[in-house]
């Protein structure tokens, strides 16, 4: 199978691991609840995790060493998302900081755009698959519906007892790495990912936590924290995808039922699609590498979604936050190939 062929597939899927290539899941797909050990299988699900079945065995498996570069941008007619609707869920936000009730909280924001006649949104998944190397490239597709992206945030790789991990939060812009070091508010958000980390963790096993780094991305850096735990038990990946979901790089802090809701509601108003955020996965030889599907595109048909969102804490302000956003949505259309 040559990489372009990928695309042809009615339905399929695409992980690229680290260190064994391309993954290309080809459909039709068949679906169960747990992760079958011993298969190649993606776990495709939403935010809420709302799919009963959300492994998926792939009828073939093709593993791929050569990248695939799509040279030409996608053409994309895209409509601004509404600043006013962004400020009003920034309002909410900042009530319910002050109040206490939360300490912090992702909102996302979605730009929509159409695609250009004469193209399809598969195109994206070539371009995703050729990201540089220190992103995760990952995709889903079906039908006329799909995911993509290449994200940098792992929820968690395990195999056996062995789980890494990291927090991945807080932002900056490259060239003003230097003052990013010692930003208190980003290192305050930050931390809060960190310590979430260390709670649900620590009861499990033997946890280490290495220093508080920074990862560069080209047009953007965060800080970096991996975690490692030698867990005391086998527990299942469907354990620890219950435990660390979501994060508070992604979800909420402290998360309830509450809080979880009034972020469904505000992600929901900013046009946010439920698949933000989630979990994407590739279980592969008796290994399972969870993503932070974030730094993609949702498309319907050829309508576009393409979503950023970022850590809002009681010292956020709106107009930083509108600017990140932005950024981040700058990073993905140029990762992803969209003009
Ligand atoms: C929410 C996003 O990114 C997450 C939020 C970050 C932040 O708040 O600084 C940084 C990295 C990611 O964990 C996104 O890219 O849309």
């Amino acid at each position: 199978m040559k990489a372009e062929e990928i695309i042809q597939c009615p339905a399929g899927a695409m992980f690229r691991h680290p260190e064994k290539g391309l993954v290309i899941g080809v459909g039709p797909f068949e679906e169960c609840a747990d992760w079958p050990e011993g298969r190649t299988a993606f776990y495709v699900n939403d935010f809420f995790l709302s799919a009963a079945k959300p492994w998926k065995i792939p009828s073939e498996v093709v593993v791929l060493s050569e990248s695939c570069l799509r040279k030409e941008p996608l053409p994309v007619q895209w409509e601004a998302p509404s600043p006013a609707a962004f400020v009003q869920v920034f309002e909410e936000i900042a009530r319910e900081l002050k109040s206490g009730r939360l300490v912090k909280t992702v909102p996302a924001v979605a730009e929509k755009g159409v695609i250009g006649e004469g193209h399809s949104p598969k195109e994206i998944v070539l371009a995703a698959a050729s990201a540089p190397d220190y992103l995760y490239p990952y995709a889903f597709w079906e039908g006329d519906r799909g995911i993509c992206g290449a994200t940098p945030e792992i929820l968690f790789r395990q195999r056996g007892r062995r789980l890494e991990t990291m927090a991945l939060a807080g932002t900056a812009r490259p060239e003003d790495i230097e003052v990013f070091r010692d930003d208190a508010k980003e290192i305050h958000e930050h931390e809060i990912v960190v310590r979430a980390l260390l709670s649900r963790l620590s009861p499990h096993g033997n946890l280490v936590r290495a220093p508080r780094g920074i990862m560069e991305l080209g047009s953007l850096v965060h800080f970096l924290t991996p975690l490692a735990l030698d867990a005391d038990e086998d527990l299942s990946p469907g354990f620890w995808l219950n435990l660390l979901h979501p994060t508070p790089a992604l979800g909420c802090q402290p998360c309830t039922p509450e809080t979880l809701g009034l972020l469904k509601q505000w992600r929901e108003r900013l046009r946010c699609p439920a698949s933000f955020g989630a979990p994407f996965g590739l279980g592969m030889d008796g290994e399972v590498i969870m993503l932070v599907a974030i730094r993609g595109v949702e498309w319907r048909g050829n309508r576009l979604s393409l979503t950023a969102g970022g850590g809002i804490v009681e010292a956020s302000s709106v107009t930083h936050e509108w600017r990140e956003f932005g950024l981040k949505r700058a990073a993905i259309r140029r990762v992803l190939g969209l003009a």
